[in-house]
């Protein structure tokens, strides 16, 4: 009898590629595990093994597998499950799951480019073949995996790339990522051995003869008996008008004790095991709703304002699924900006909470993955980003998705382009677990689905300690304009509130949208934007071809030459940066301190971590940014947020525009008053009356909501139909024109009026690609799957047609 296994490689291959193994590899091999595998003329690659069996391939020789790369089961098989159904539903190969899945360390192939680590490691403690790739990359910077080949003259070499990396001696070519170390602030605290009255008295007596040691300790007390925060070293020599010599004496002689905290991980807190916080009769009223919804629904969405403490609820629930021996899943859009959460987390849970995120370097990655697949107590909650969701979890007891609003829980590019919100919710089915969503402003389709009671619904509407949600006040900057109250781009208002707050010592948070930069045209005198008439989206304007258009259906006309609302000749391209708010306020408030946080700003390693844990430290008092800045952070200190044009979000092309607007304003607003203060939030724009930020000001979520679901079913858009968009790219202009056409053609003939396109995207050509969109909307009643098949079935005939072969196409399911 032969033998053989169906193997997923990590590549795009429709079909799983079969490969020929002895008996004894039969008995050995389970799905799971990893083999390495010849493919093509001489290439090598990690595989993974789907099923072993005893048919030949029918139109193939089976080639035999070249080793066996692991001793037990690296993916189980729930996690298979799980890949085939992000294939499915995202309309990818089971090779683009895997690559996706699992980290790179996992996945050597010929290609990997491996160089040494920085660590000097003891030559004792490599095997002779480990010893020789070592050597070899002290004479060369790195070495690709034929190299070590011809090195060690046999072809198995991954077993031995394997354990190098393993020993930190080796990492693969993309990740060199260190930890960022916080600045360490020095604190000085009295020795405990003086804590009782006489060990006081007695101290403060030997001292008489040092005066200026004494005063220093005397201002100790002061400070001490003032503020509850630990006492700084610079504070008390500044405080005490003595040197810090002196201080350094009394540290010597043992008075005083020194210590360092992370400025960034304390101060409200008590050390690294806190327990967790009591909860006030809101929270405690959300957390049994909570439990009770699970009853009846397997997901729930959680809607609370923001600063309402839903992370703390969180905890609780975390702390009941601890102690059920089960691990728990907390997916977070992005981890680089939740440097506070971690920490919040780990004060609670300490070494249970692994972070697992694509930033981290190879060698954390699989010691999360083992940590997880073997159940490790260094693993009971995982808090990832989305690419957490392809852990090897075996007893999965709850999946917590924050801010599951958040447009990058969406993978756009590679492949698969899979939502983790939603492969979440998939995933816990699959493990029996529920799933809690959670966000002060619910996406559309999520709110919908509690709406029809496919989730359940807990709403939260009071912020912790009863704060009241901030004051938010909608400047008119038409208005400002025109009587000349304008500075830049500050109205008179906000200069106004911004001087106020600073001189109460308070911080500032001004948001410019990112988008800003993109190109719509907007009026200076009424601010219109000329819309698309069959959507309702704002015209995008082409250079090139001096027009306007719609990238949803098409439509174009020439670039207006006066505003079709005013008649305005005064048409601009509108678009300013953050880059430009920095200097503004630079003149502004020349005495202040102010930060940029964007994307050019975060790009280092600790890009986010250092503007964060500045603001924080109250190094900054004014910080100007981007979306980036909306994210579910924690700041004490914030009265004051300034939105500096909320007209650019609002005419984004996009149908999503309104419903992000909403979310974006209300997030950056959050970050304001989360203490005791209500805090004040201005939003300058040319559009006061415009329904969202009527909306935004009354804080009425379900207003909105209702507003914007009413356009979904007139545009026939998401949640209410289904959407997949198929892109083609080719660097023959007319060869991809002529492919889309016949595509769309195609299209049409099955789905009728619900293809939209083929239309160029506005930057239609990247890379020497040339970009065609097509667009199909599934209604509800019309099935997925058999749409799939058909787009499938179009798909195979399209690429039967020999001048269309080389045409690029991309399926993205979900693509908003
Ligand atoms: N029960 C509680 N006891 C003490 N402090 C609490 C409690 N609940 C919340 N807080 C504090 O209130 C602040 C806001 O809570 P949290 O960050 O959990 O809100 P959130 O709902 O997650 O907000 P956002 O949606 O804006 O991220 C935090 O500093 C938190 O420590
Ligand atoms: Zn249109």
């Amino acid at each position: 009898m032969h033998y053989f296994i169906d193997a997923i490689l990590p590549i795009p291959l429709q079909k799983l590629f079969t490969y020929r193994i002895t008996s004894a590899e039969a008995k050995f091999l389970k799905p799971g595990m990893r083999v390495s595998v010849p493919f093509g003329k001489s290439k090598i690659y990690t595989a993974l093994v789907y099923r072993i069996h005893n048919e030949a391939p029918q139109v193939y020789d089976a080639k035999d597998i070249h080793q066996i790369l692991d001793e037990s089961v690296l993916v189980n098989l729930t996690q298979l499950k799980f890949w085939e159904w992000v294939a499915k539903y995202y309309m990818c190969t089971l090779g683009d799951v895997m690559r996706a899945a699992l980290p790179n360390a996992f996945i050597l192939e010929s290609e990997t480019i491996i160089s040494k680590t920085n660590i000097e490691l003891n030559d004792t403690e490599f095997k002779d073949d480990e010893f020789l790739v070592y050597e070899a990359l002290h004479h060369q910077s790195s070495l690709k995996v034929q190299d070590v080949m011809n090195i060690l003259d046999k072809k198995s070499v991954l077993p031995v790339i394997n354990r190098l990396i393993e020993k930190n001696a080796i990492v693969l070519h993309e990740e060199i990522f260190e930890k960022y170390v916080a600045k360490l602030v020095r604190y000085v605290k009295l020795n405990s051995n003086f804590s009782s009255e006489t060990q006081l008295q007695n101290l403060l007596e030997e001292l008489s003869r040092a005066p200026k040691q004494r005063k220093v300790l005397m201002t100790l007390f002061m400070l001490s008996s003032k503020t509850k925060k630990p006492i700084k070293v610079s504070e008390l020599v500044s405080e005490s008008e003595a040197t810090s010599t002196v201080v350094k004496a009394l540290i010597d002689k043992g008075i005083l004790e020194e210590y360092f905290i992370q400025k960034d991980r304390v101060e409200y807190t008590g050390g690294p095991n806190e327990v967790s916080k009591h909860l006030n009769e809101h929270q405690e009223k959300a957390l049994s709703e909570i439990k009770s919804e699970f009853e009846n629904h397997h997901t729930v969405l959680l809607h609370g304002v923001t600063s309402s403490g839903k992370t703390e609820i969180y905890v609780k629930l975390i702390e009941e699924v601890l102690q059920s021996g089960k691990q728990v899943l907390y997916i977070l859009p992005e981890i680089a900006l939740t440097t506070q959460l971690v920490s919040r987390l780990q004060n609670y849970f300490g070494e249970k909470v692994a972070v697992f995120h694509s930033r981290y370097s190879s060698h954390e990655r699989v010691e999360a993955w083992y940590n997880v697949l073997n159940s490790s107590p260094k693993a009971q909650i995982v808090l990832g980003a989305r690419s957490s969701i392809f852990l090897p979890f075996k007893s999965l007891g709850l999946i917590i998705v924050d801010e599951e609003h958040e447009q990058s829980f969406k993978q756009f590019d590679p492949a698969p382009r899979y939502h983790a919100r939603d492969s979440a919710i998939v995933l816990g089915n699959m493990h029996n677990t529920k799933v809690l969503l959670g966000s002060a402003t619910p996406s559309l389709e999520s709110y919908f689905n509690a709406q029809q009671k496919r989730y359940g619904l807990v709403e939260l509407k009071y912020r912790y300690n009863d704060v009241l949600m901030p004051e938010i006040e909608l400047v008119d900057i038409k208005e400002k304009h025109k009587k000349k109250l304008m500075k830049g781009h500050f109205s008179d208002r906000l200069i106004e509130e911004m001087t106020e707050s600073l001189g109460e010592g308070h911080q500032i948070i001004l948001f410019q949208n990112r988008r800003g930069f993109s190109p719509i045209i907007e009026c200076n005198t009424c601010g219109h934007a000329p819309q698309c008439p069959n959507c309702d989206v704002s015209l995008t304007y082409h250079q090139y071809r001096n027009q306007l258009r719609c990238h949803y259906c098409g439509y174009n006309t020439a670039m207006h030459t006066t505003c079709s609302a005013c008649g305005s000749p005064e048409l601009d391209n509108k678009g300013f940066g953050t880059e430009q708010i920095e200097e503004e306020v630079k003149v502004l408030f020349p005495d202040h301190k102010v930060a940029r946080m964007d994307l050019d700003t975060t790009r280092g390693k600790y890009g986010y971590e250092k503007i964060i844990t500045a603001f924080e430290q109250q190094e900054i008092d004014i910080l100007v940014g981007t979306q980036m800045l909306t994210k579910g952070l924690d700041f004490r200190n914030v009265k004051l947020v300034g939105v500096m044009n909320a007209d650019n979000m609002l005419n984004f092309p996009d149908f999503r525009a309104h419903e992000r607007s909403f979310q974006l304003i209300m997030q950056v607003s959050g970050r304001a008053g989360r203490t005791d203060k209500r805090g004040k939030v201005l939003v300058q724009t040319y559009n006061p009356y415009h329904n969202i930020l009527q909306q935004v000001s009354a804080n009425n979520y379900e207003a909105m909501f209702k507003e914007q679901m009413d356009d979904r079913f007139n545009y026939k858009y998401p949640p209410v139909y289904k959407q997949i968009k198929i892109t083609l790219k080719h660097k023959d202009y007319n060869k991809v024109e002529k492919a889309s056409i016949w595509l769309g053609k195609s299209l049409r003939q099955v789905f009728g009026d619900n293809v939209l396109g083929p239309e160029s995207p506005p930057i239609s050509r990247i890379r020497n690609q040339f970009y065609k969109n097509i667009l199909v909307k599934i209604p509800k009643k019309q099935s997925l799957s058999k749409t799939k098949e058909a787009i499938i079935k179009i798909n195979n005939s399209f690429f039967s047609i020999k001048d269309f072969r080389a045409v690029k196409i991309v399926l993205n399911v979900d693509n908003y």
